[in-house]
Parts: structure tokens; C-alpha cells; sequence
């Protein structure tokens, strides 16, 4: 497949303060792209130039090899081809919902501005709210509408301002799964913009991590989650913890968390000196035998699917723990620490 989107070396910046740097990317026809970063970043902003509503500072954008922006030129949003979704949805208040689905639809007649309509209406599972206004309709209904707005006027690429972060957790997980299966079904591209890890992993093909304007790392969900580049990347898509390490063997390192040994071995020289990242479902309290190394329970805290423990070292180090199965250990018990890193994390020290 063909690249839909390319971004080269992009720079962007407000009156010459950089806020994204040398950031490049590209992803193909159909494919679903995040960009996941903490608040401040640069996210919005470096949607805002792939939308045509920021001029780049340096660097390029080309849709389907038509360069749109450059330092020289900037195609405008409206001839770009590009749906934009909001955070806030942005839908009209005076209009109905079907009036605010159409309202971008130029050159065509009002019999075929009803037939998008309705068939948008079905597409995000609104069919009968077409007369409705903005404010009669949940947070979750006003983002279908914004999302049946954006893709009415068949957009190439669909962009996405953290679409769901104004909805309560368990609505903001059903939405992203609907909505990847809604931009699924149409075929086309996207870039959707968030802070939220779950989120990202739950709607992209591929993501990258933006933070301090660069990009940090690009590739799927499960390569930034098993091999991060940085320890900040490993800490962005999920808990963890850097403990030191000395190498024993291939596939045995020594740890403050006692001896680990790894079904695969590792690229290392005997005695280097590393440093590993441990998750917190890496680790397990067990009961205590001379075999383990002890910990306190610190405290515990059930959460239905699974159960995090704080456990305290005998240095004074506090380690997490999250465990599916329930334990007997309470708050104080002194525990043997257990962990099983499938595939290890490995740092230079
Ligand atoms: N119009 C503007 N003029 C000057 N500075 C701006 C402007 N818009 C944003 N910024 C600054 O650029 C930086 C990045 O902002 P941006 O909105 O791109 O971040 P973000 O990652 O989308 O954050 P959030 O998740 O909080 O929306 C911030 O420091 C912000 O204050």
C-alpha cells in the first residue's frame, strides 16, 4: 500500500517559541495512526498543521504525494480533503443534527445531501436523531454527530483532536472500538490525537509518542509495549519500574529483585552492568521461603480484574505488583517477591 500522509523533519512554532521538532512519519491508505503524548506537548498543534490551520516552521506534508504544506506554501484546510473531529465536537447549536451533517456539503442537491445524511445517521448508530439539537443529545451522541459531520463529504484523511476525552471511562473505551470500526468500514486514513494510553492502543494500527515536540518512537502498540527505545517510552505505554542489574549468564541476571532467569537469552556479556524494566504484572507476592527475595506487604488495592500490591524491600525500596488470581497477603505480611519477565526490558546501565 501506497503512503497516504508523509511528514518530513516538521517543525512548528508560535512567533519562533519551537513547540514540535524534526518530527517525521508516514502512514498508508486505511491506516489508523495515534499520537500519544502528555498534555502540552504539541499534539494539537501538529494536528492543526496536518489540518492546514497552522503553517509549519520547517519540514513538509504531502497527502498523497501533493505536497501541502512547506515553509513556502500552505494548502488551505477546506482543499485538503480532511475531516477534522474537535474535542470540544464543535457541532453547531442553532442546527439540527442533520443540518450540521450536511453543513459542509457543497454542489449538491437537497435530495442528495439527504441520502448522506441518513446514511451517516446509520453509519454512527443515530438514525433516528436527525431532527434533534446539539443540546438534547449525551457527550457520546454529540461526538457520533461530529464524527458523522467529518465523514460526510468523504474525506481521504480523517483527523481526530482527543475525540474522547470529554466522556466517562467506560463510554470513552465502547466509542473508540465503535469508532475504529466506523473509520474501518469506510476505508479511510486517520489521525487521532491523545493522552490517553488505552485509548491508543485500542483505536491505532500504529502510534507514536510524542513528548517535549519530538517524536519519540513509532511503530505498533505491542512494539512500543515490549521494545520501548527510552525508559520514558516504556513508562508512556504502561507502569514499570528500572532496576539494576548485573549479567550472569546469557539468560540470568542478577537483581535487587534476586536472580532472574529469561526464557531467551539476552545479548549481553557476562558481568555487564544493565538496567532492567520490570512491570508491575512482572511481579507477584508469594509466600516466603528462603528461595525469594522478602518483602513487606505495603498495602493492597483490589480493583476487581486484578489486585495491586506495594511491596517494601528489605532496602527500603517499594516495588508495585498486579496480580489476577487473589491472594491471602495483607497489609504487613512479609511475602517472597516472584517475577516472570517474558520478554525482558533491557537498558544499558
Ligand atoms: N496559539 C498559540 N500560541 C502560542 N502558544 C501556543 C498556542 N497554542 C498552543 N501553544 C503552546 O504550545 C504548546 C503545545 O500545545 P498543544 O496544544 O499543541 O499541546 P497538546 O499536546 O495538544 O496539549 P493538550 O493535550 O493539553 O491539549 C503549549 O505549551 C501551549 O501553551
Amino acid at each position: 500500500m501506497s503512503s497516504l500522509l508523509s511528514v518530513e523533519s516538521l517543525s512548528c512554532a508560535y512567533a519562533n517559541h519551537v513547540i514540535v521538532e524534526g518530527v517525521s512519519f508516514s502512514i498508508r491508505e486505511g491506516e489508523i495512526a495515534c499520537l500519544l503524548g502528555p498534555s502540552g506537548c504539541g499534539k494539537t498543534t501538529l494536528l492543526r498543521a496536518l489540518a492546514g490551520f497552522n503553517p509549519v516552521a520547517a519540514g513538509s506534508i504531502r497527502i498523497q504525494g501533493q505536497e501541502v504544506s512547506s515553509t513556502s506554501a500552505t494548502l488551505p484546510p477546506e482543499k485538503r480533503q480532511m475531516g477534522m473531529v474537535f474535542q470540544d465536537y464543535a457541532l453547531f447549536p442553532h442546527l439540527s443534527v442533520a443540518d450540521n451533517i450536511a453543513f459542509g456539503l457543497k454542489n449538491k442537491s437537497r435530495a442528495e445531501k439527504n441520502e448522506i445524511v441518513l446514511s451517516m445517521l446509520q453509519l454512527v448508530r443515530l438514525p433516528d436523531l436527525s431532527k434533534r439539537f446539539p443540546h438534547e443529545l449525551s457527550g457520546g451522541q454529540q461526538q457520533r454527530v461530529a464524527l458523522a459531520r467529518a465523514l460526510a463529504s468523504r474525506p481521504r484523511l480523517l483527523l481526530m483532536d482527543e475525540p474522547f476525552s470529554n466522556l466517562d471511562t467506560e463510554m470513552r473505551k465502547e466509542l473508540s472500538l465503535e469508532v475504529r470500526d466506523i473509520i474501518k468500514q469506510q476505508g479511510i486514513a486517520a489521525v487521532v490525537v491523545t493522552h490517553d494510553q488505552e485509548e491508543a492502543f485500542v483505536i491505532s494500527d500504529v502510534l507514536g509518542i510524542l513528548a517535549d515536540g519530538k517524536l519519540q518512537q513509532w511503530g505498533t502498540a505491542e512494539s512500543l509495549y515490549y521494545r520501548p527505545e527510552s525508559v520514558q517510552v516504556a513508562k508512556f505505554v504502561g507502569d514499570g519500574e528500572l532496576f539494576d542489574g548485573t549479567c550472569l549468564a546469557e539468560a540470568r541476571v542478577e537483581t535487587e529483585l534476586g536472580l532472574l532467569e529469561f526464557a531467551e537469552p539476552l545479548s549481553l556479556s557476562p558481568q555487564q552492568a544493565i538496567k532492567l524494566f520490570i512491570r508491575p504484572a512482572d511481579i507477584s507476592p508469594v509466600v516466603y521461603s528462603e528461595a525469594h527475595t522478602k518483602a513487606q506487604v505495603l498495602s493492597r488495592e483490589f480493583m476487581g480484574e486484578a489486585t495491586r500490591y506495594r511491596l517494601q524491600l528489605d532496602s527500603g525500596r517499594a516495588v508495585s505488583a498486579l496480580v489476577r488470581e487473589l491472594l491471602p497477603f495483607k497489609i504487613g505480611d512479609v511475602v517472597g517477591i516472584e517475577v516472570a519477565v517474558h520478554r525482558p526490558i533491557v537498558f544499558p546501565a
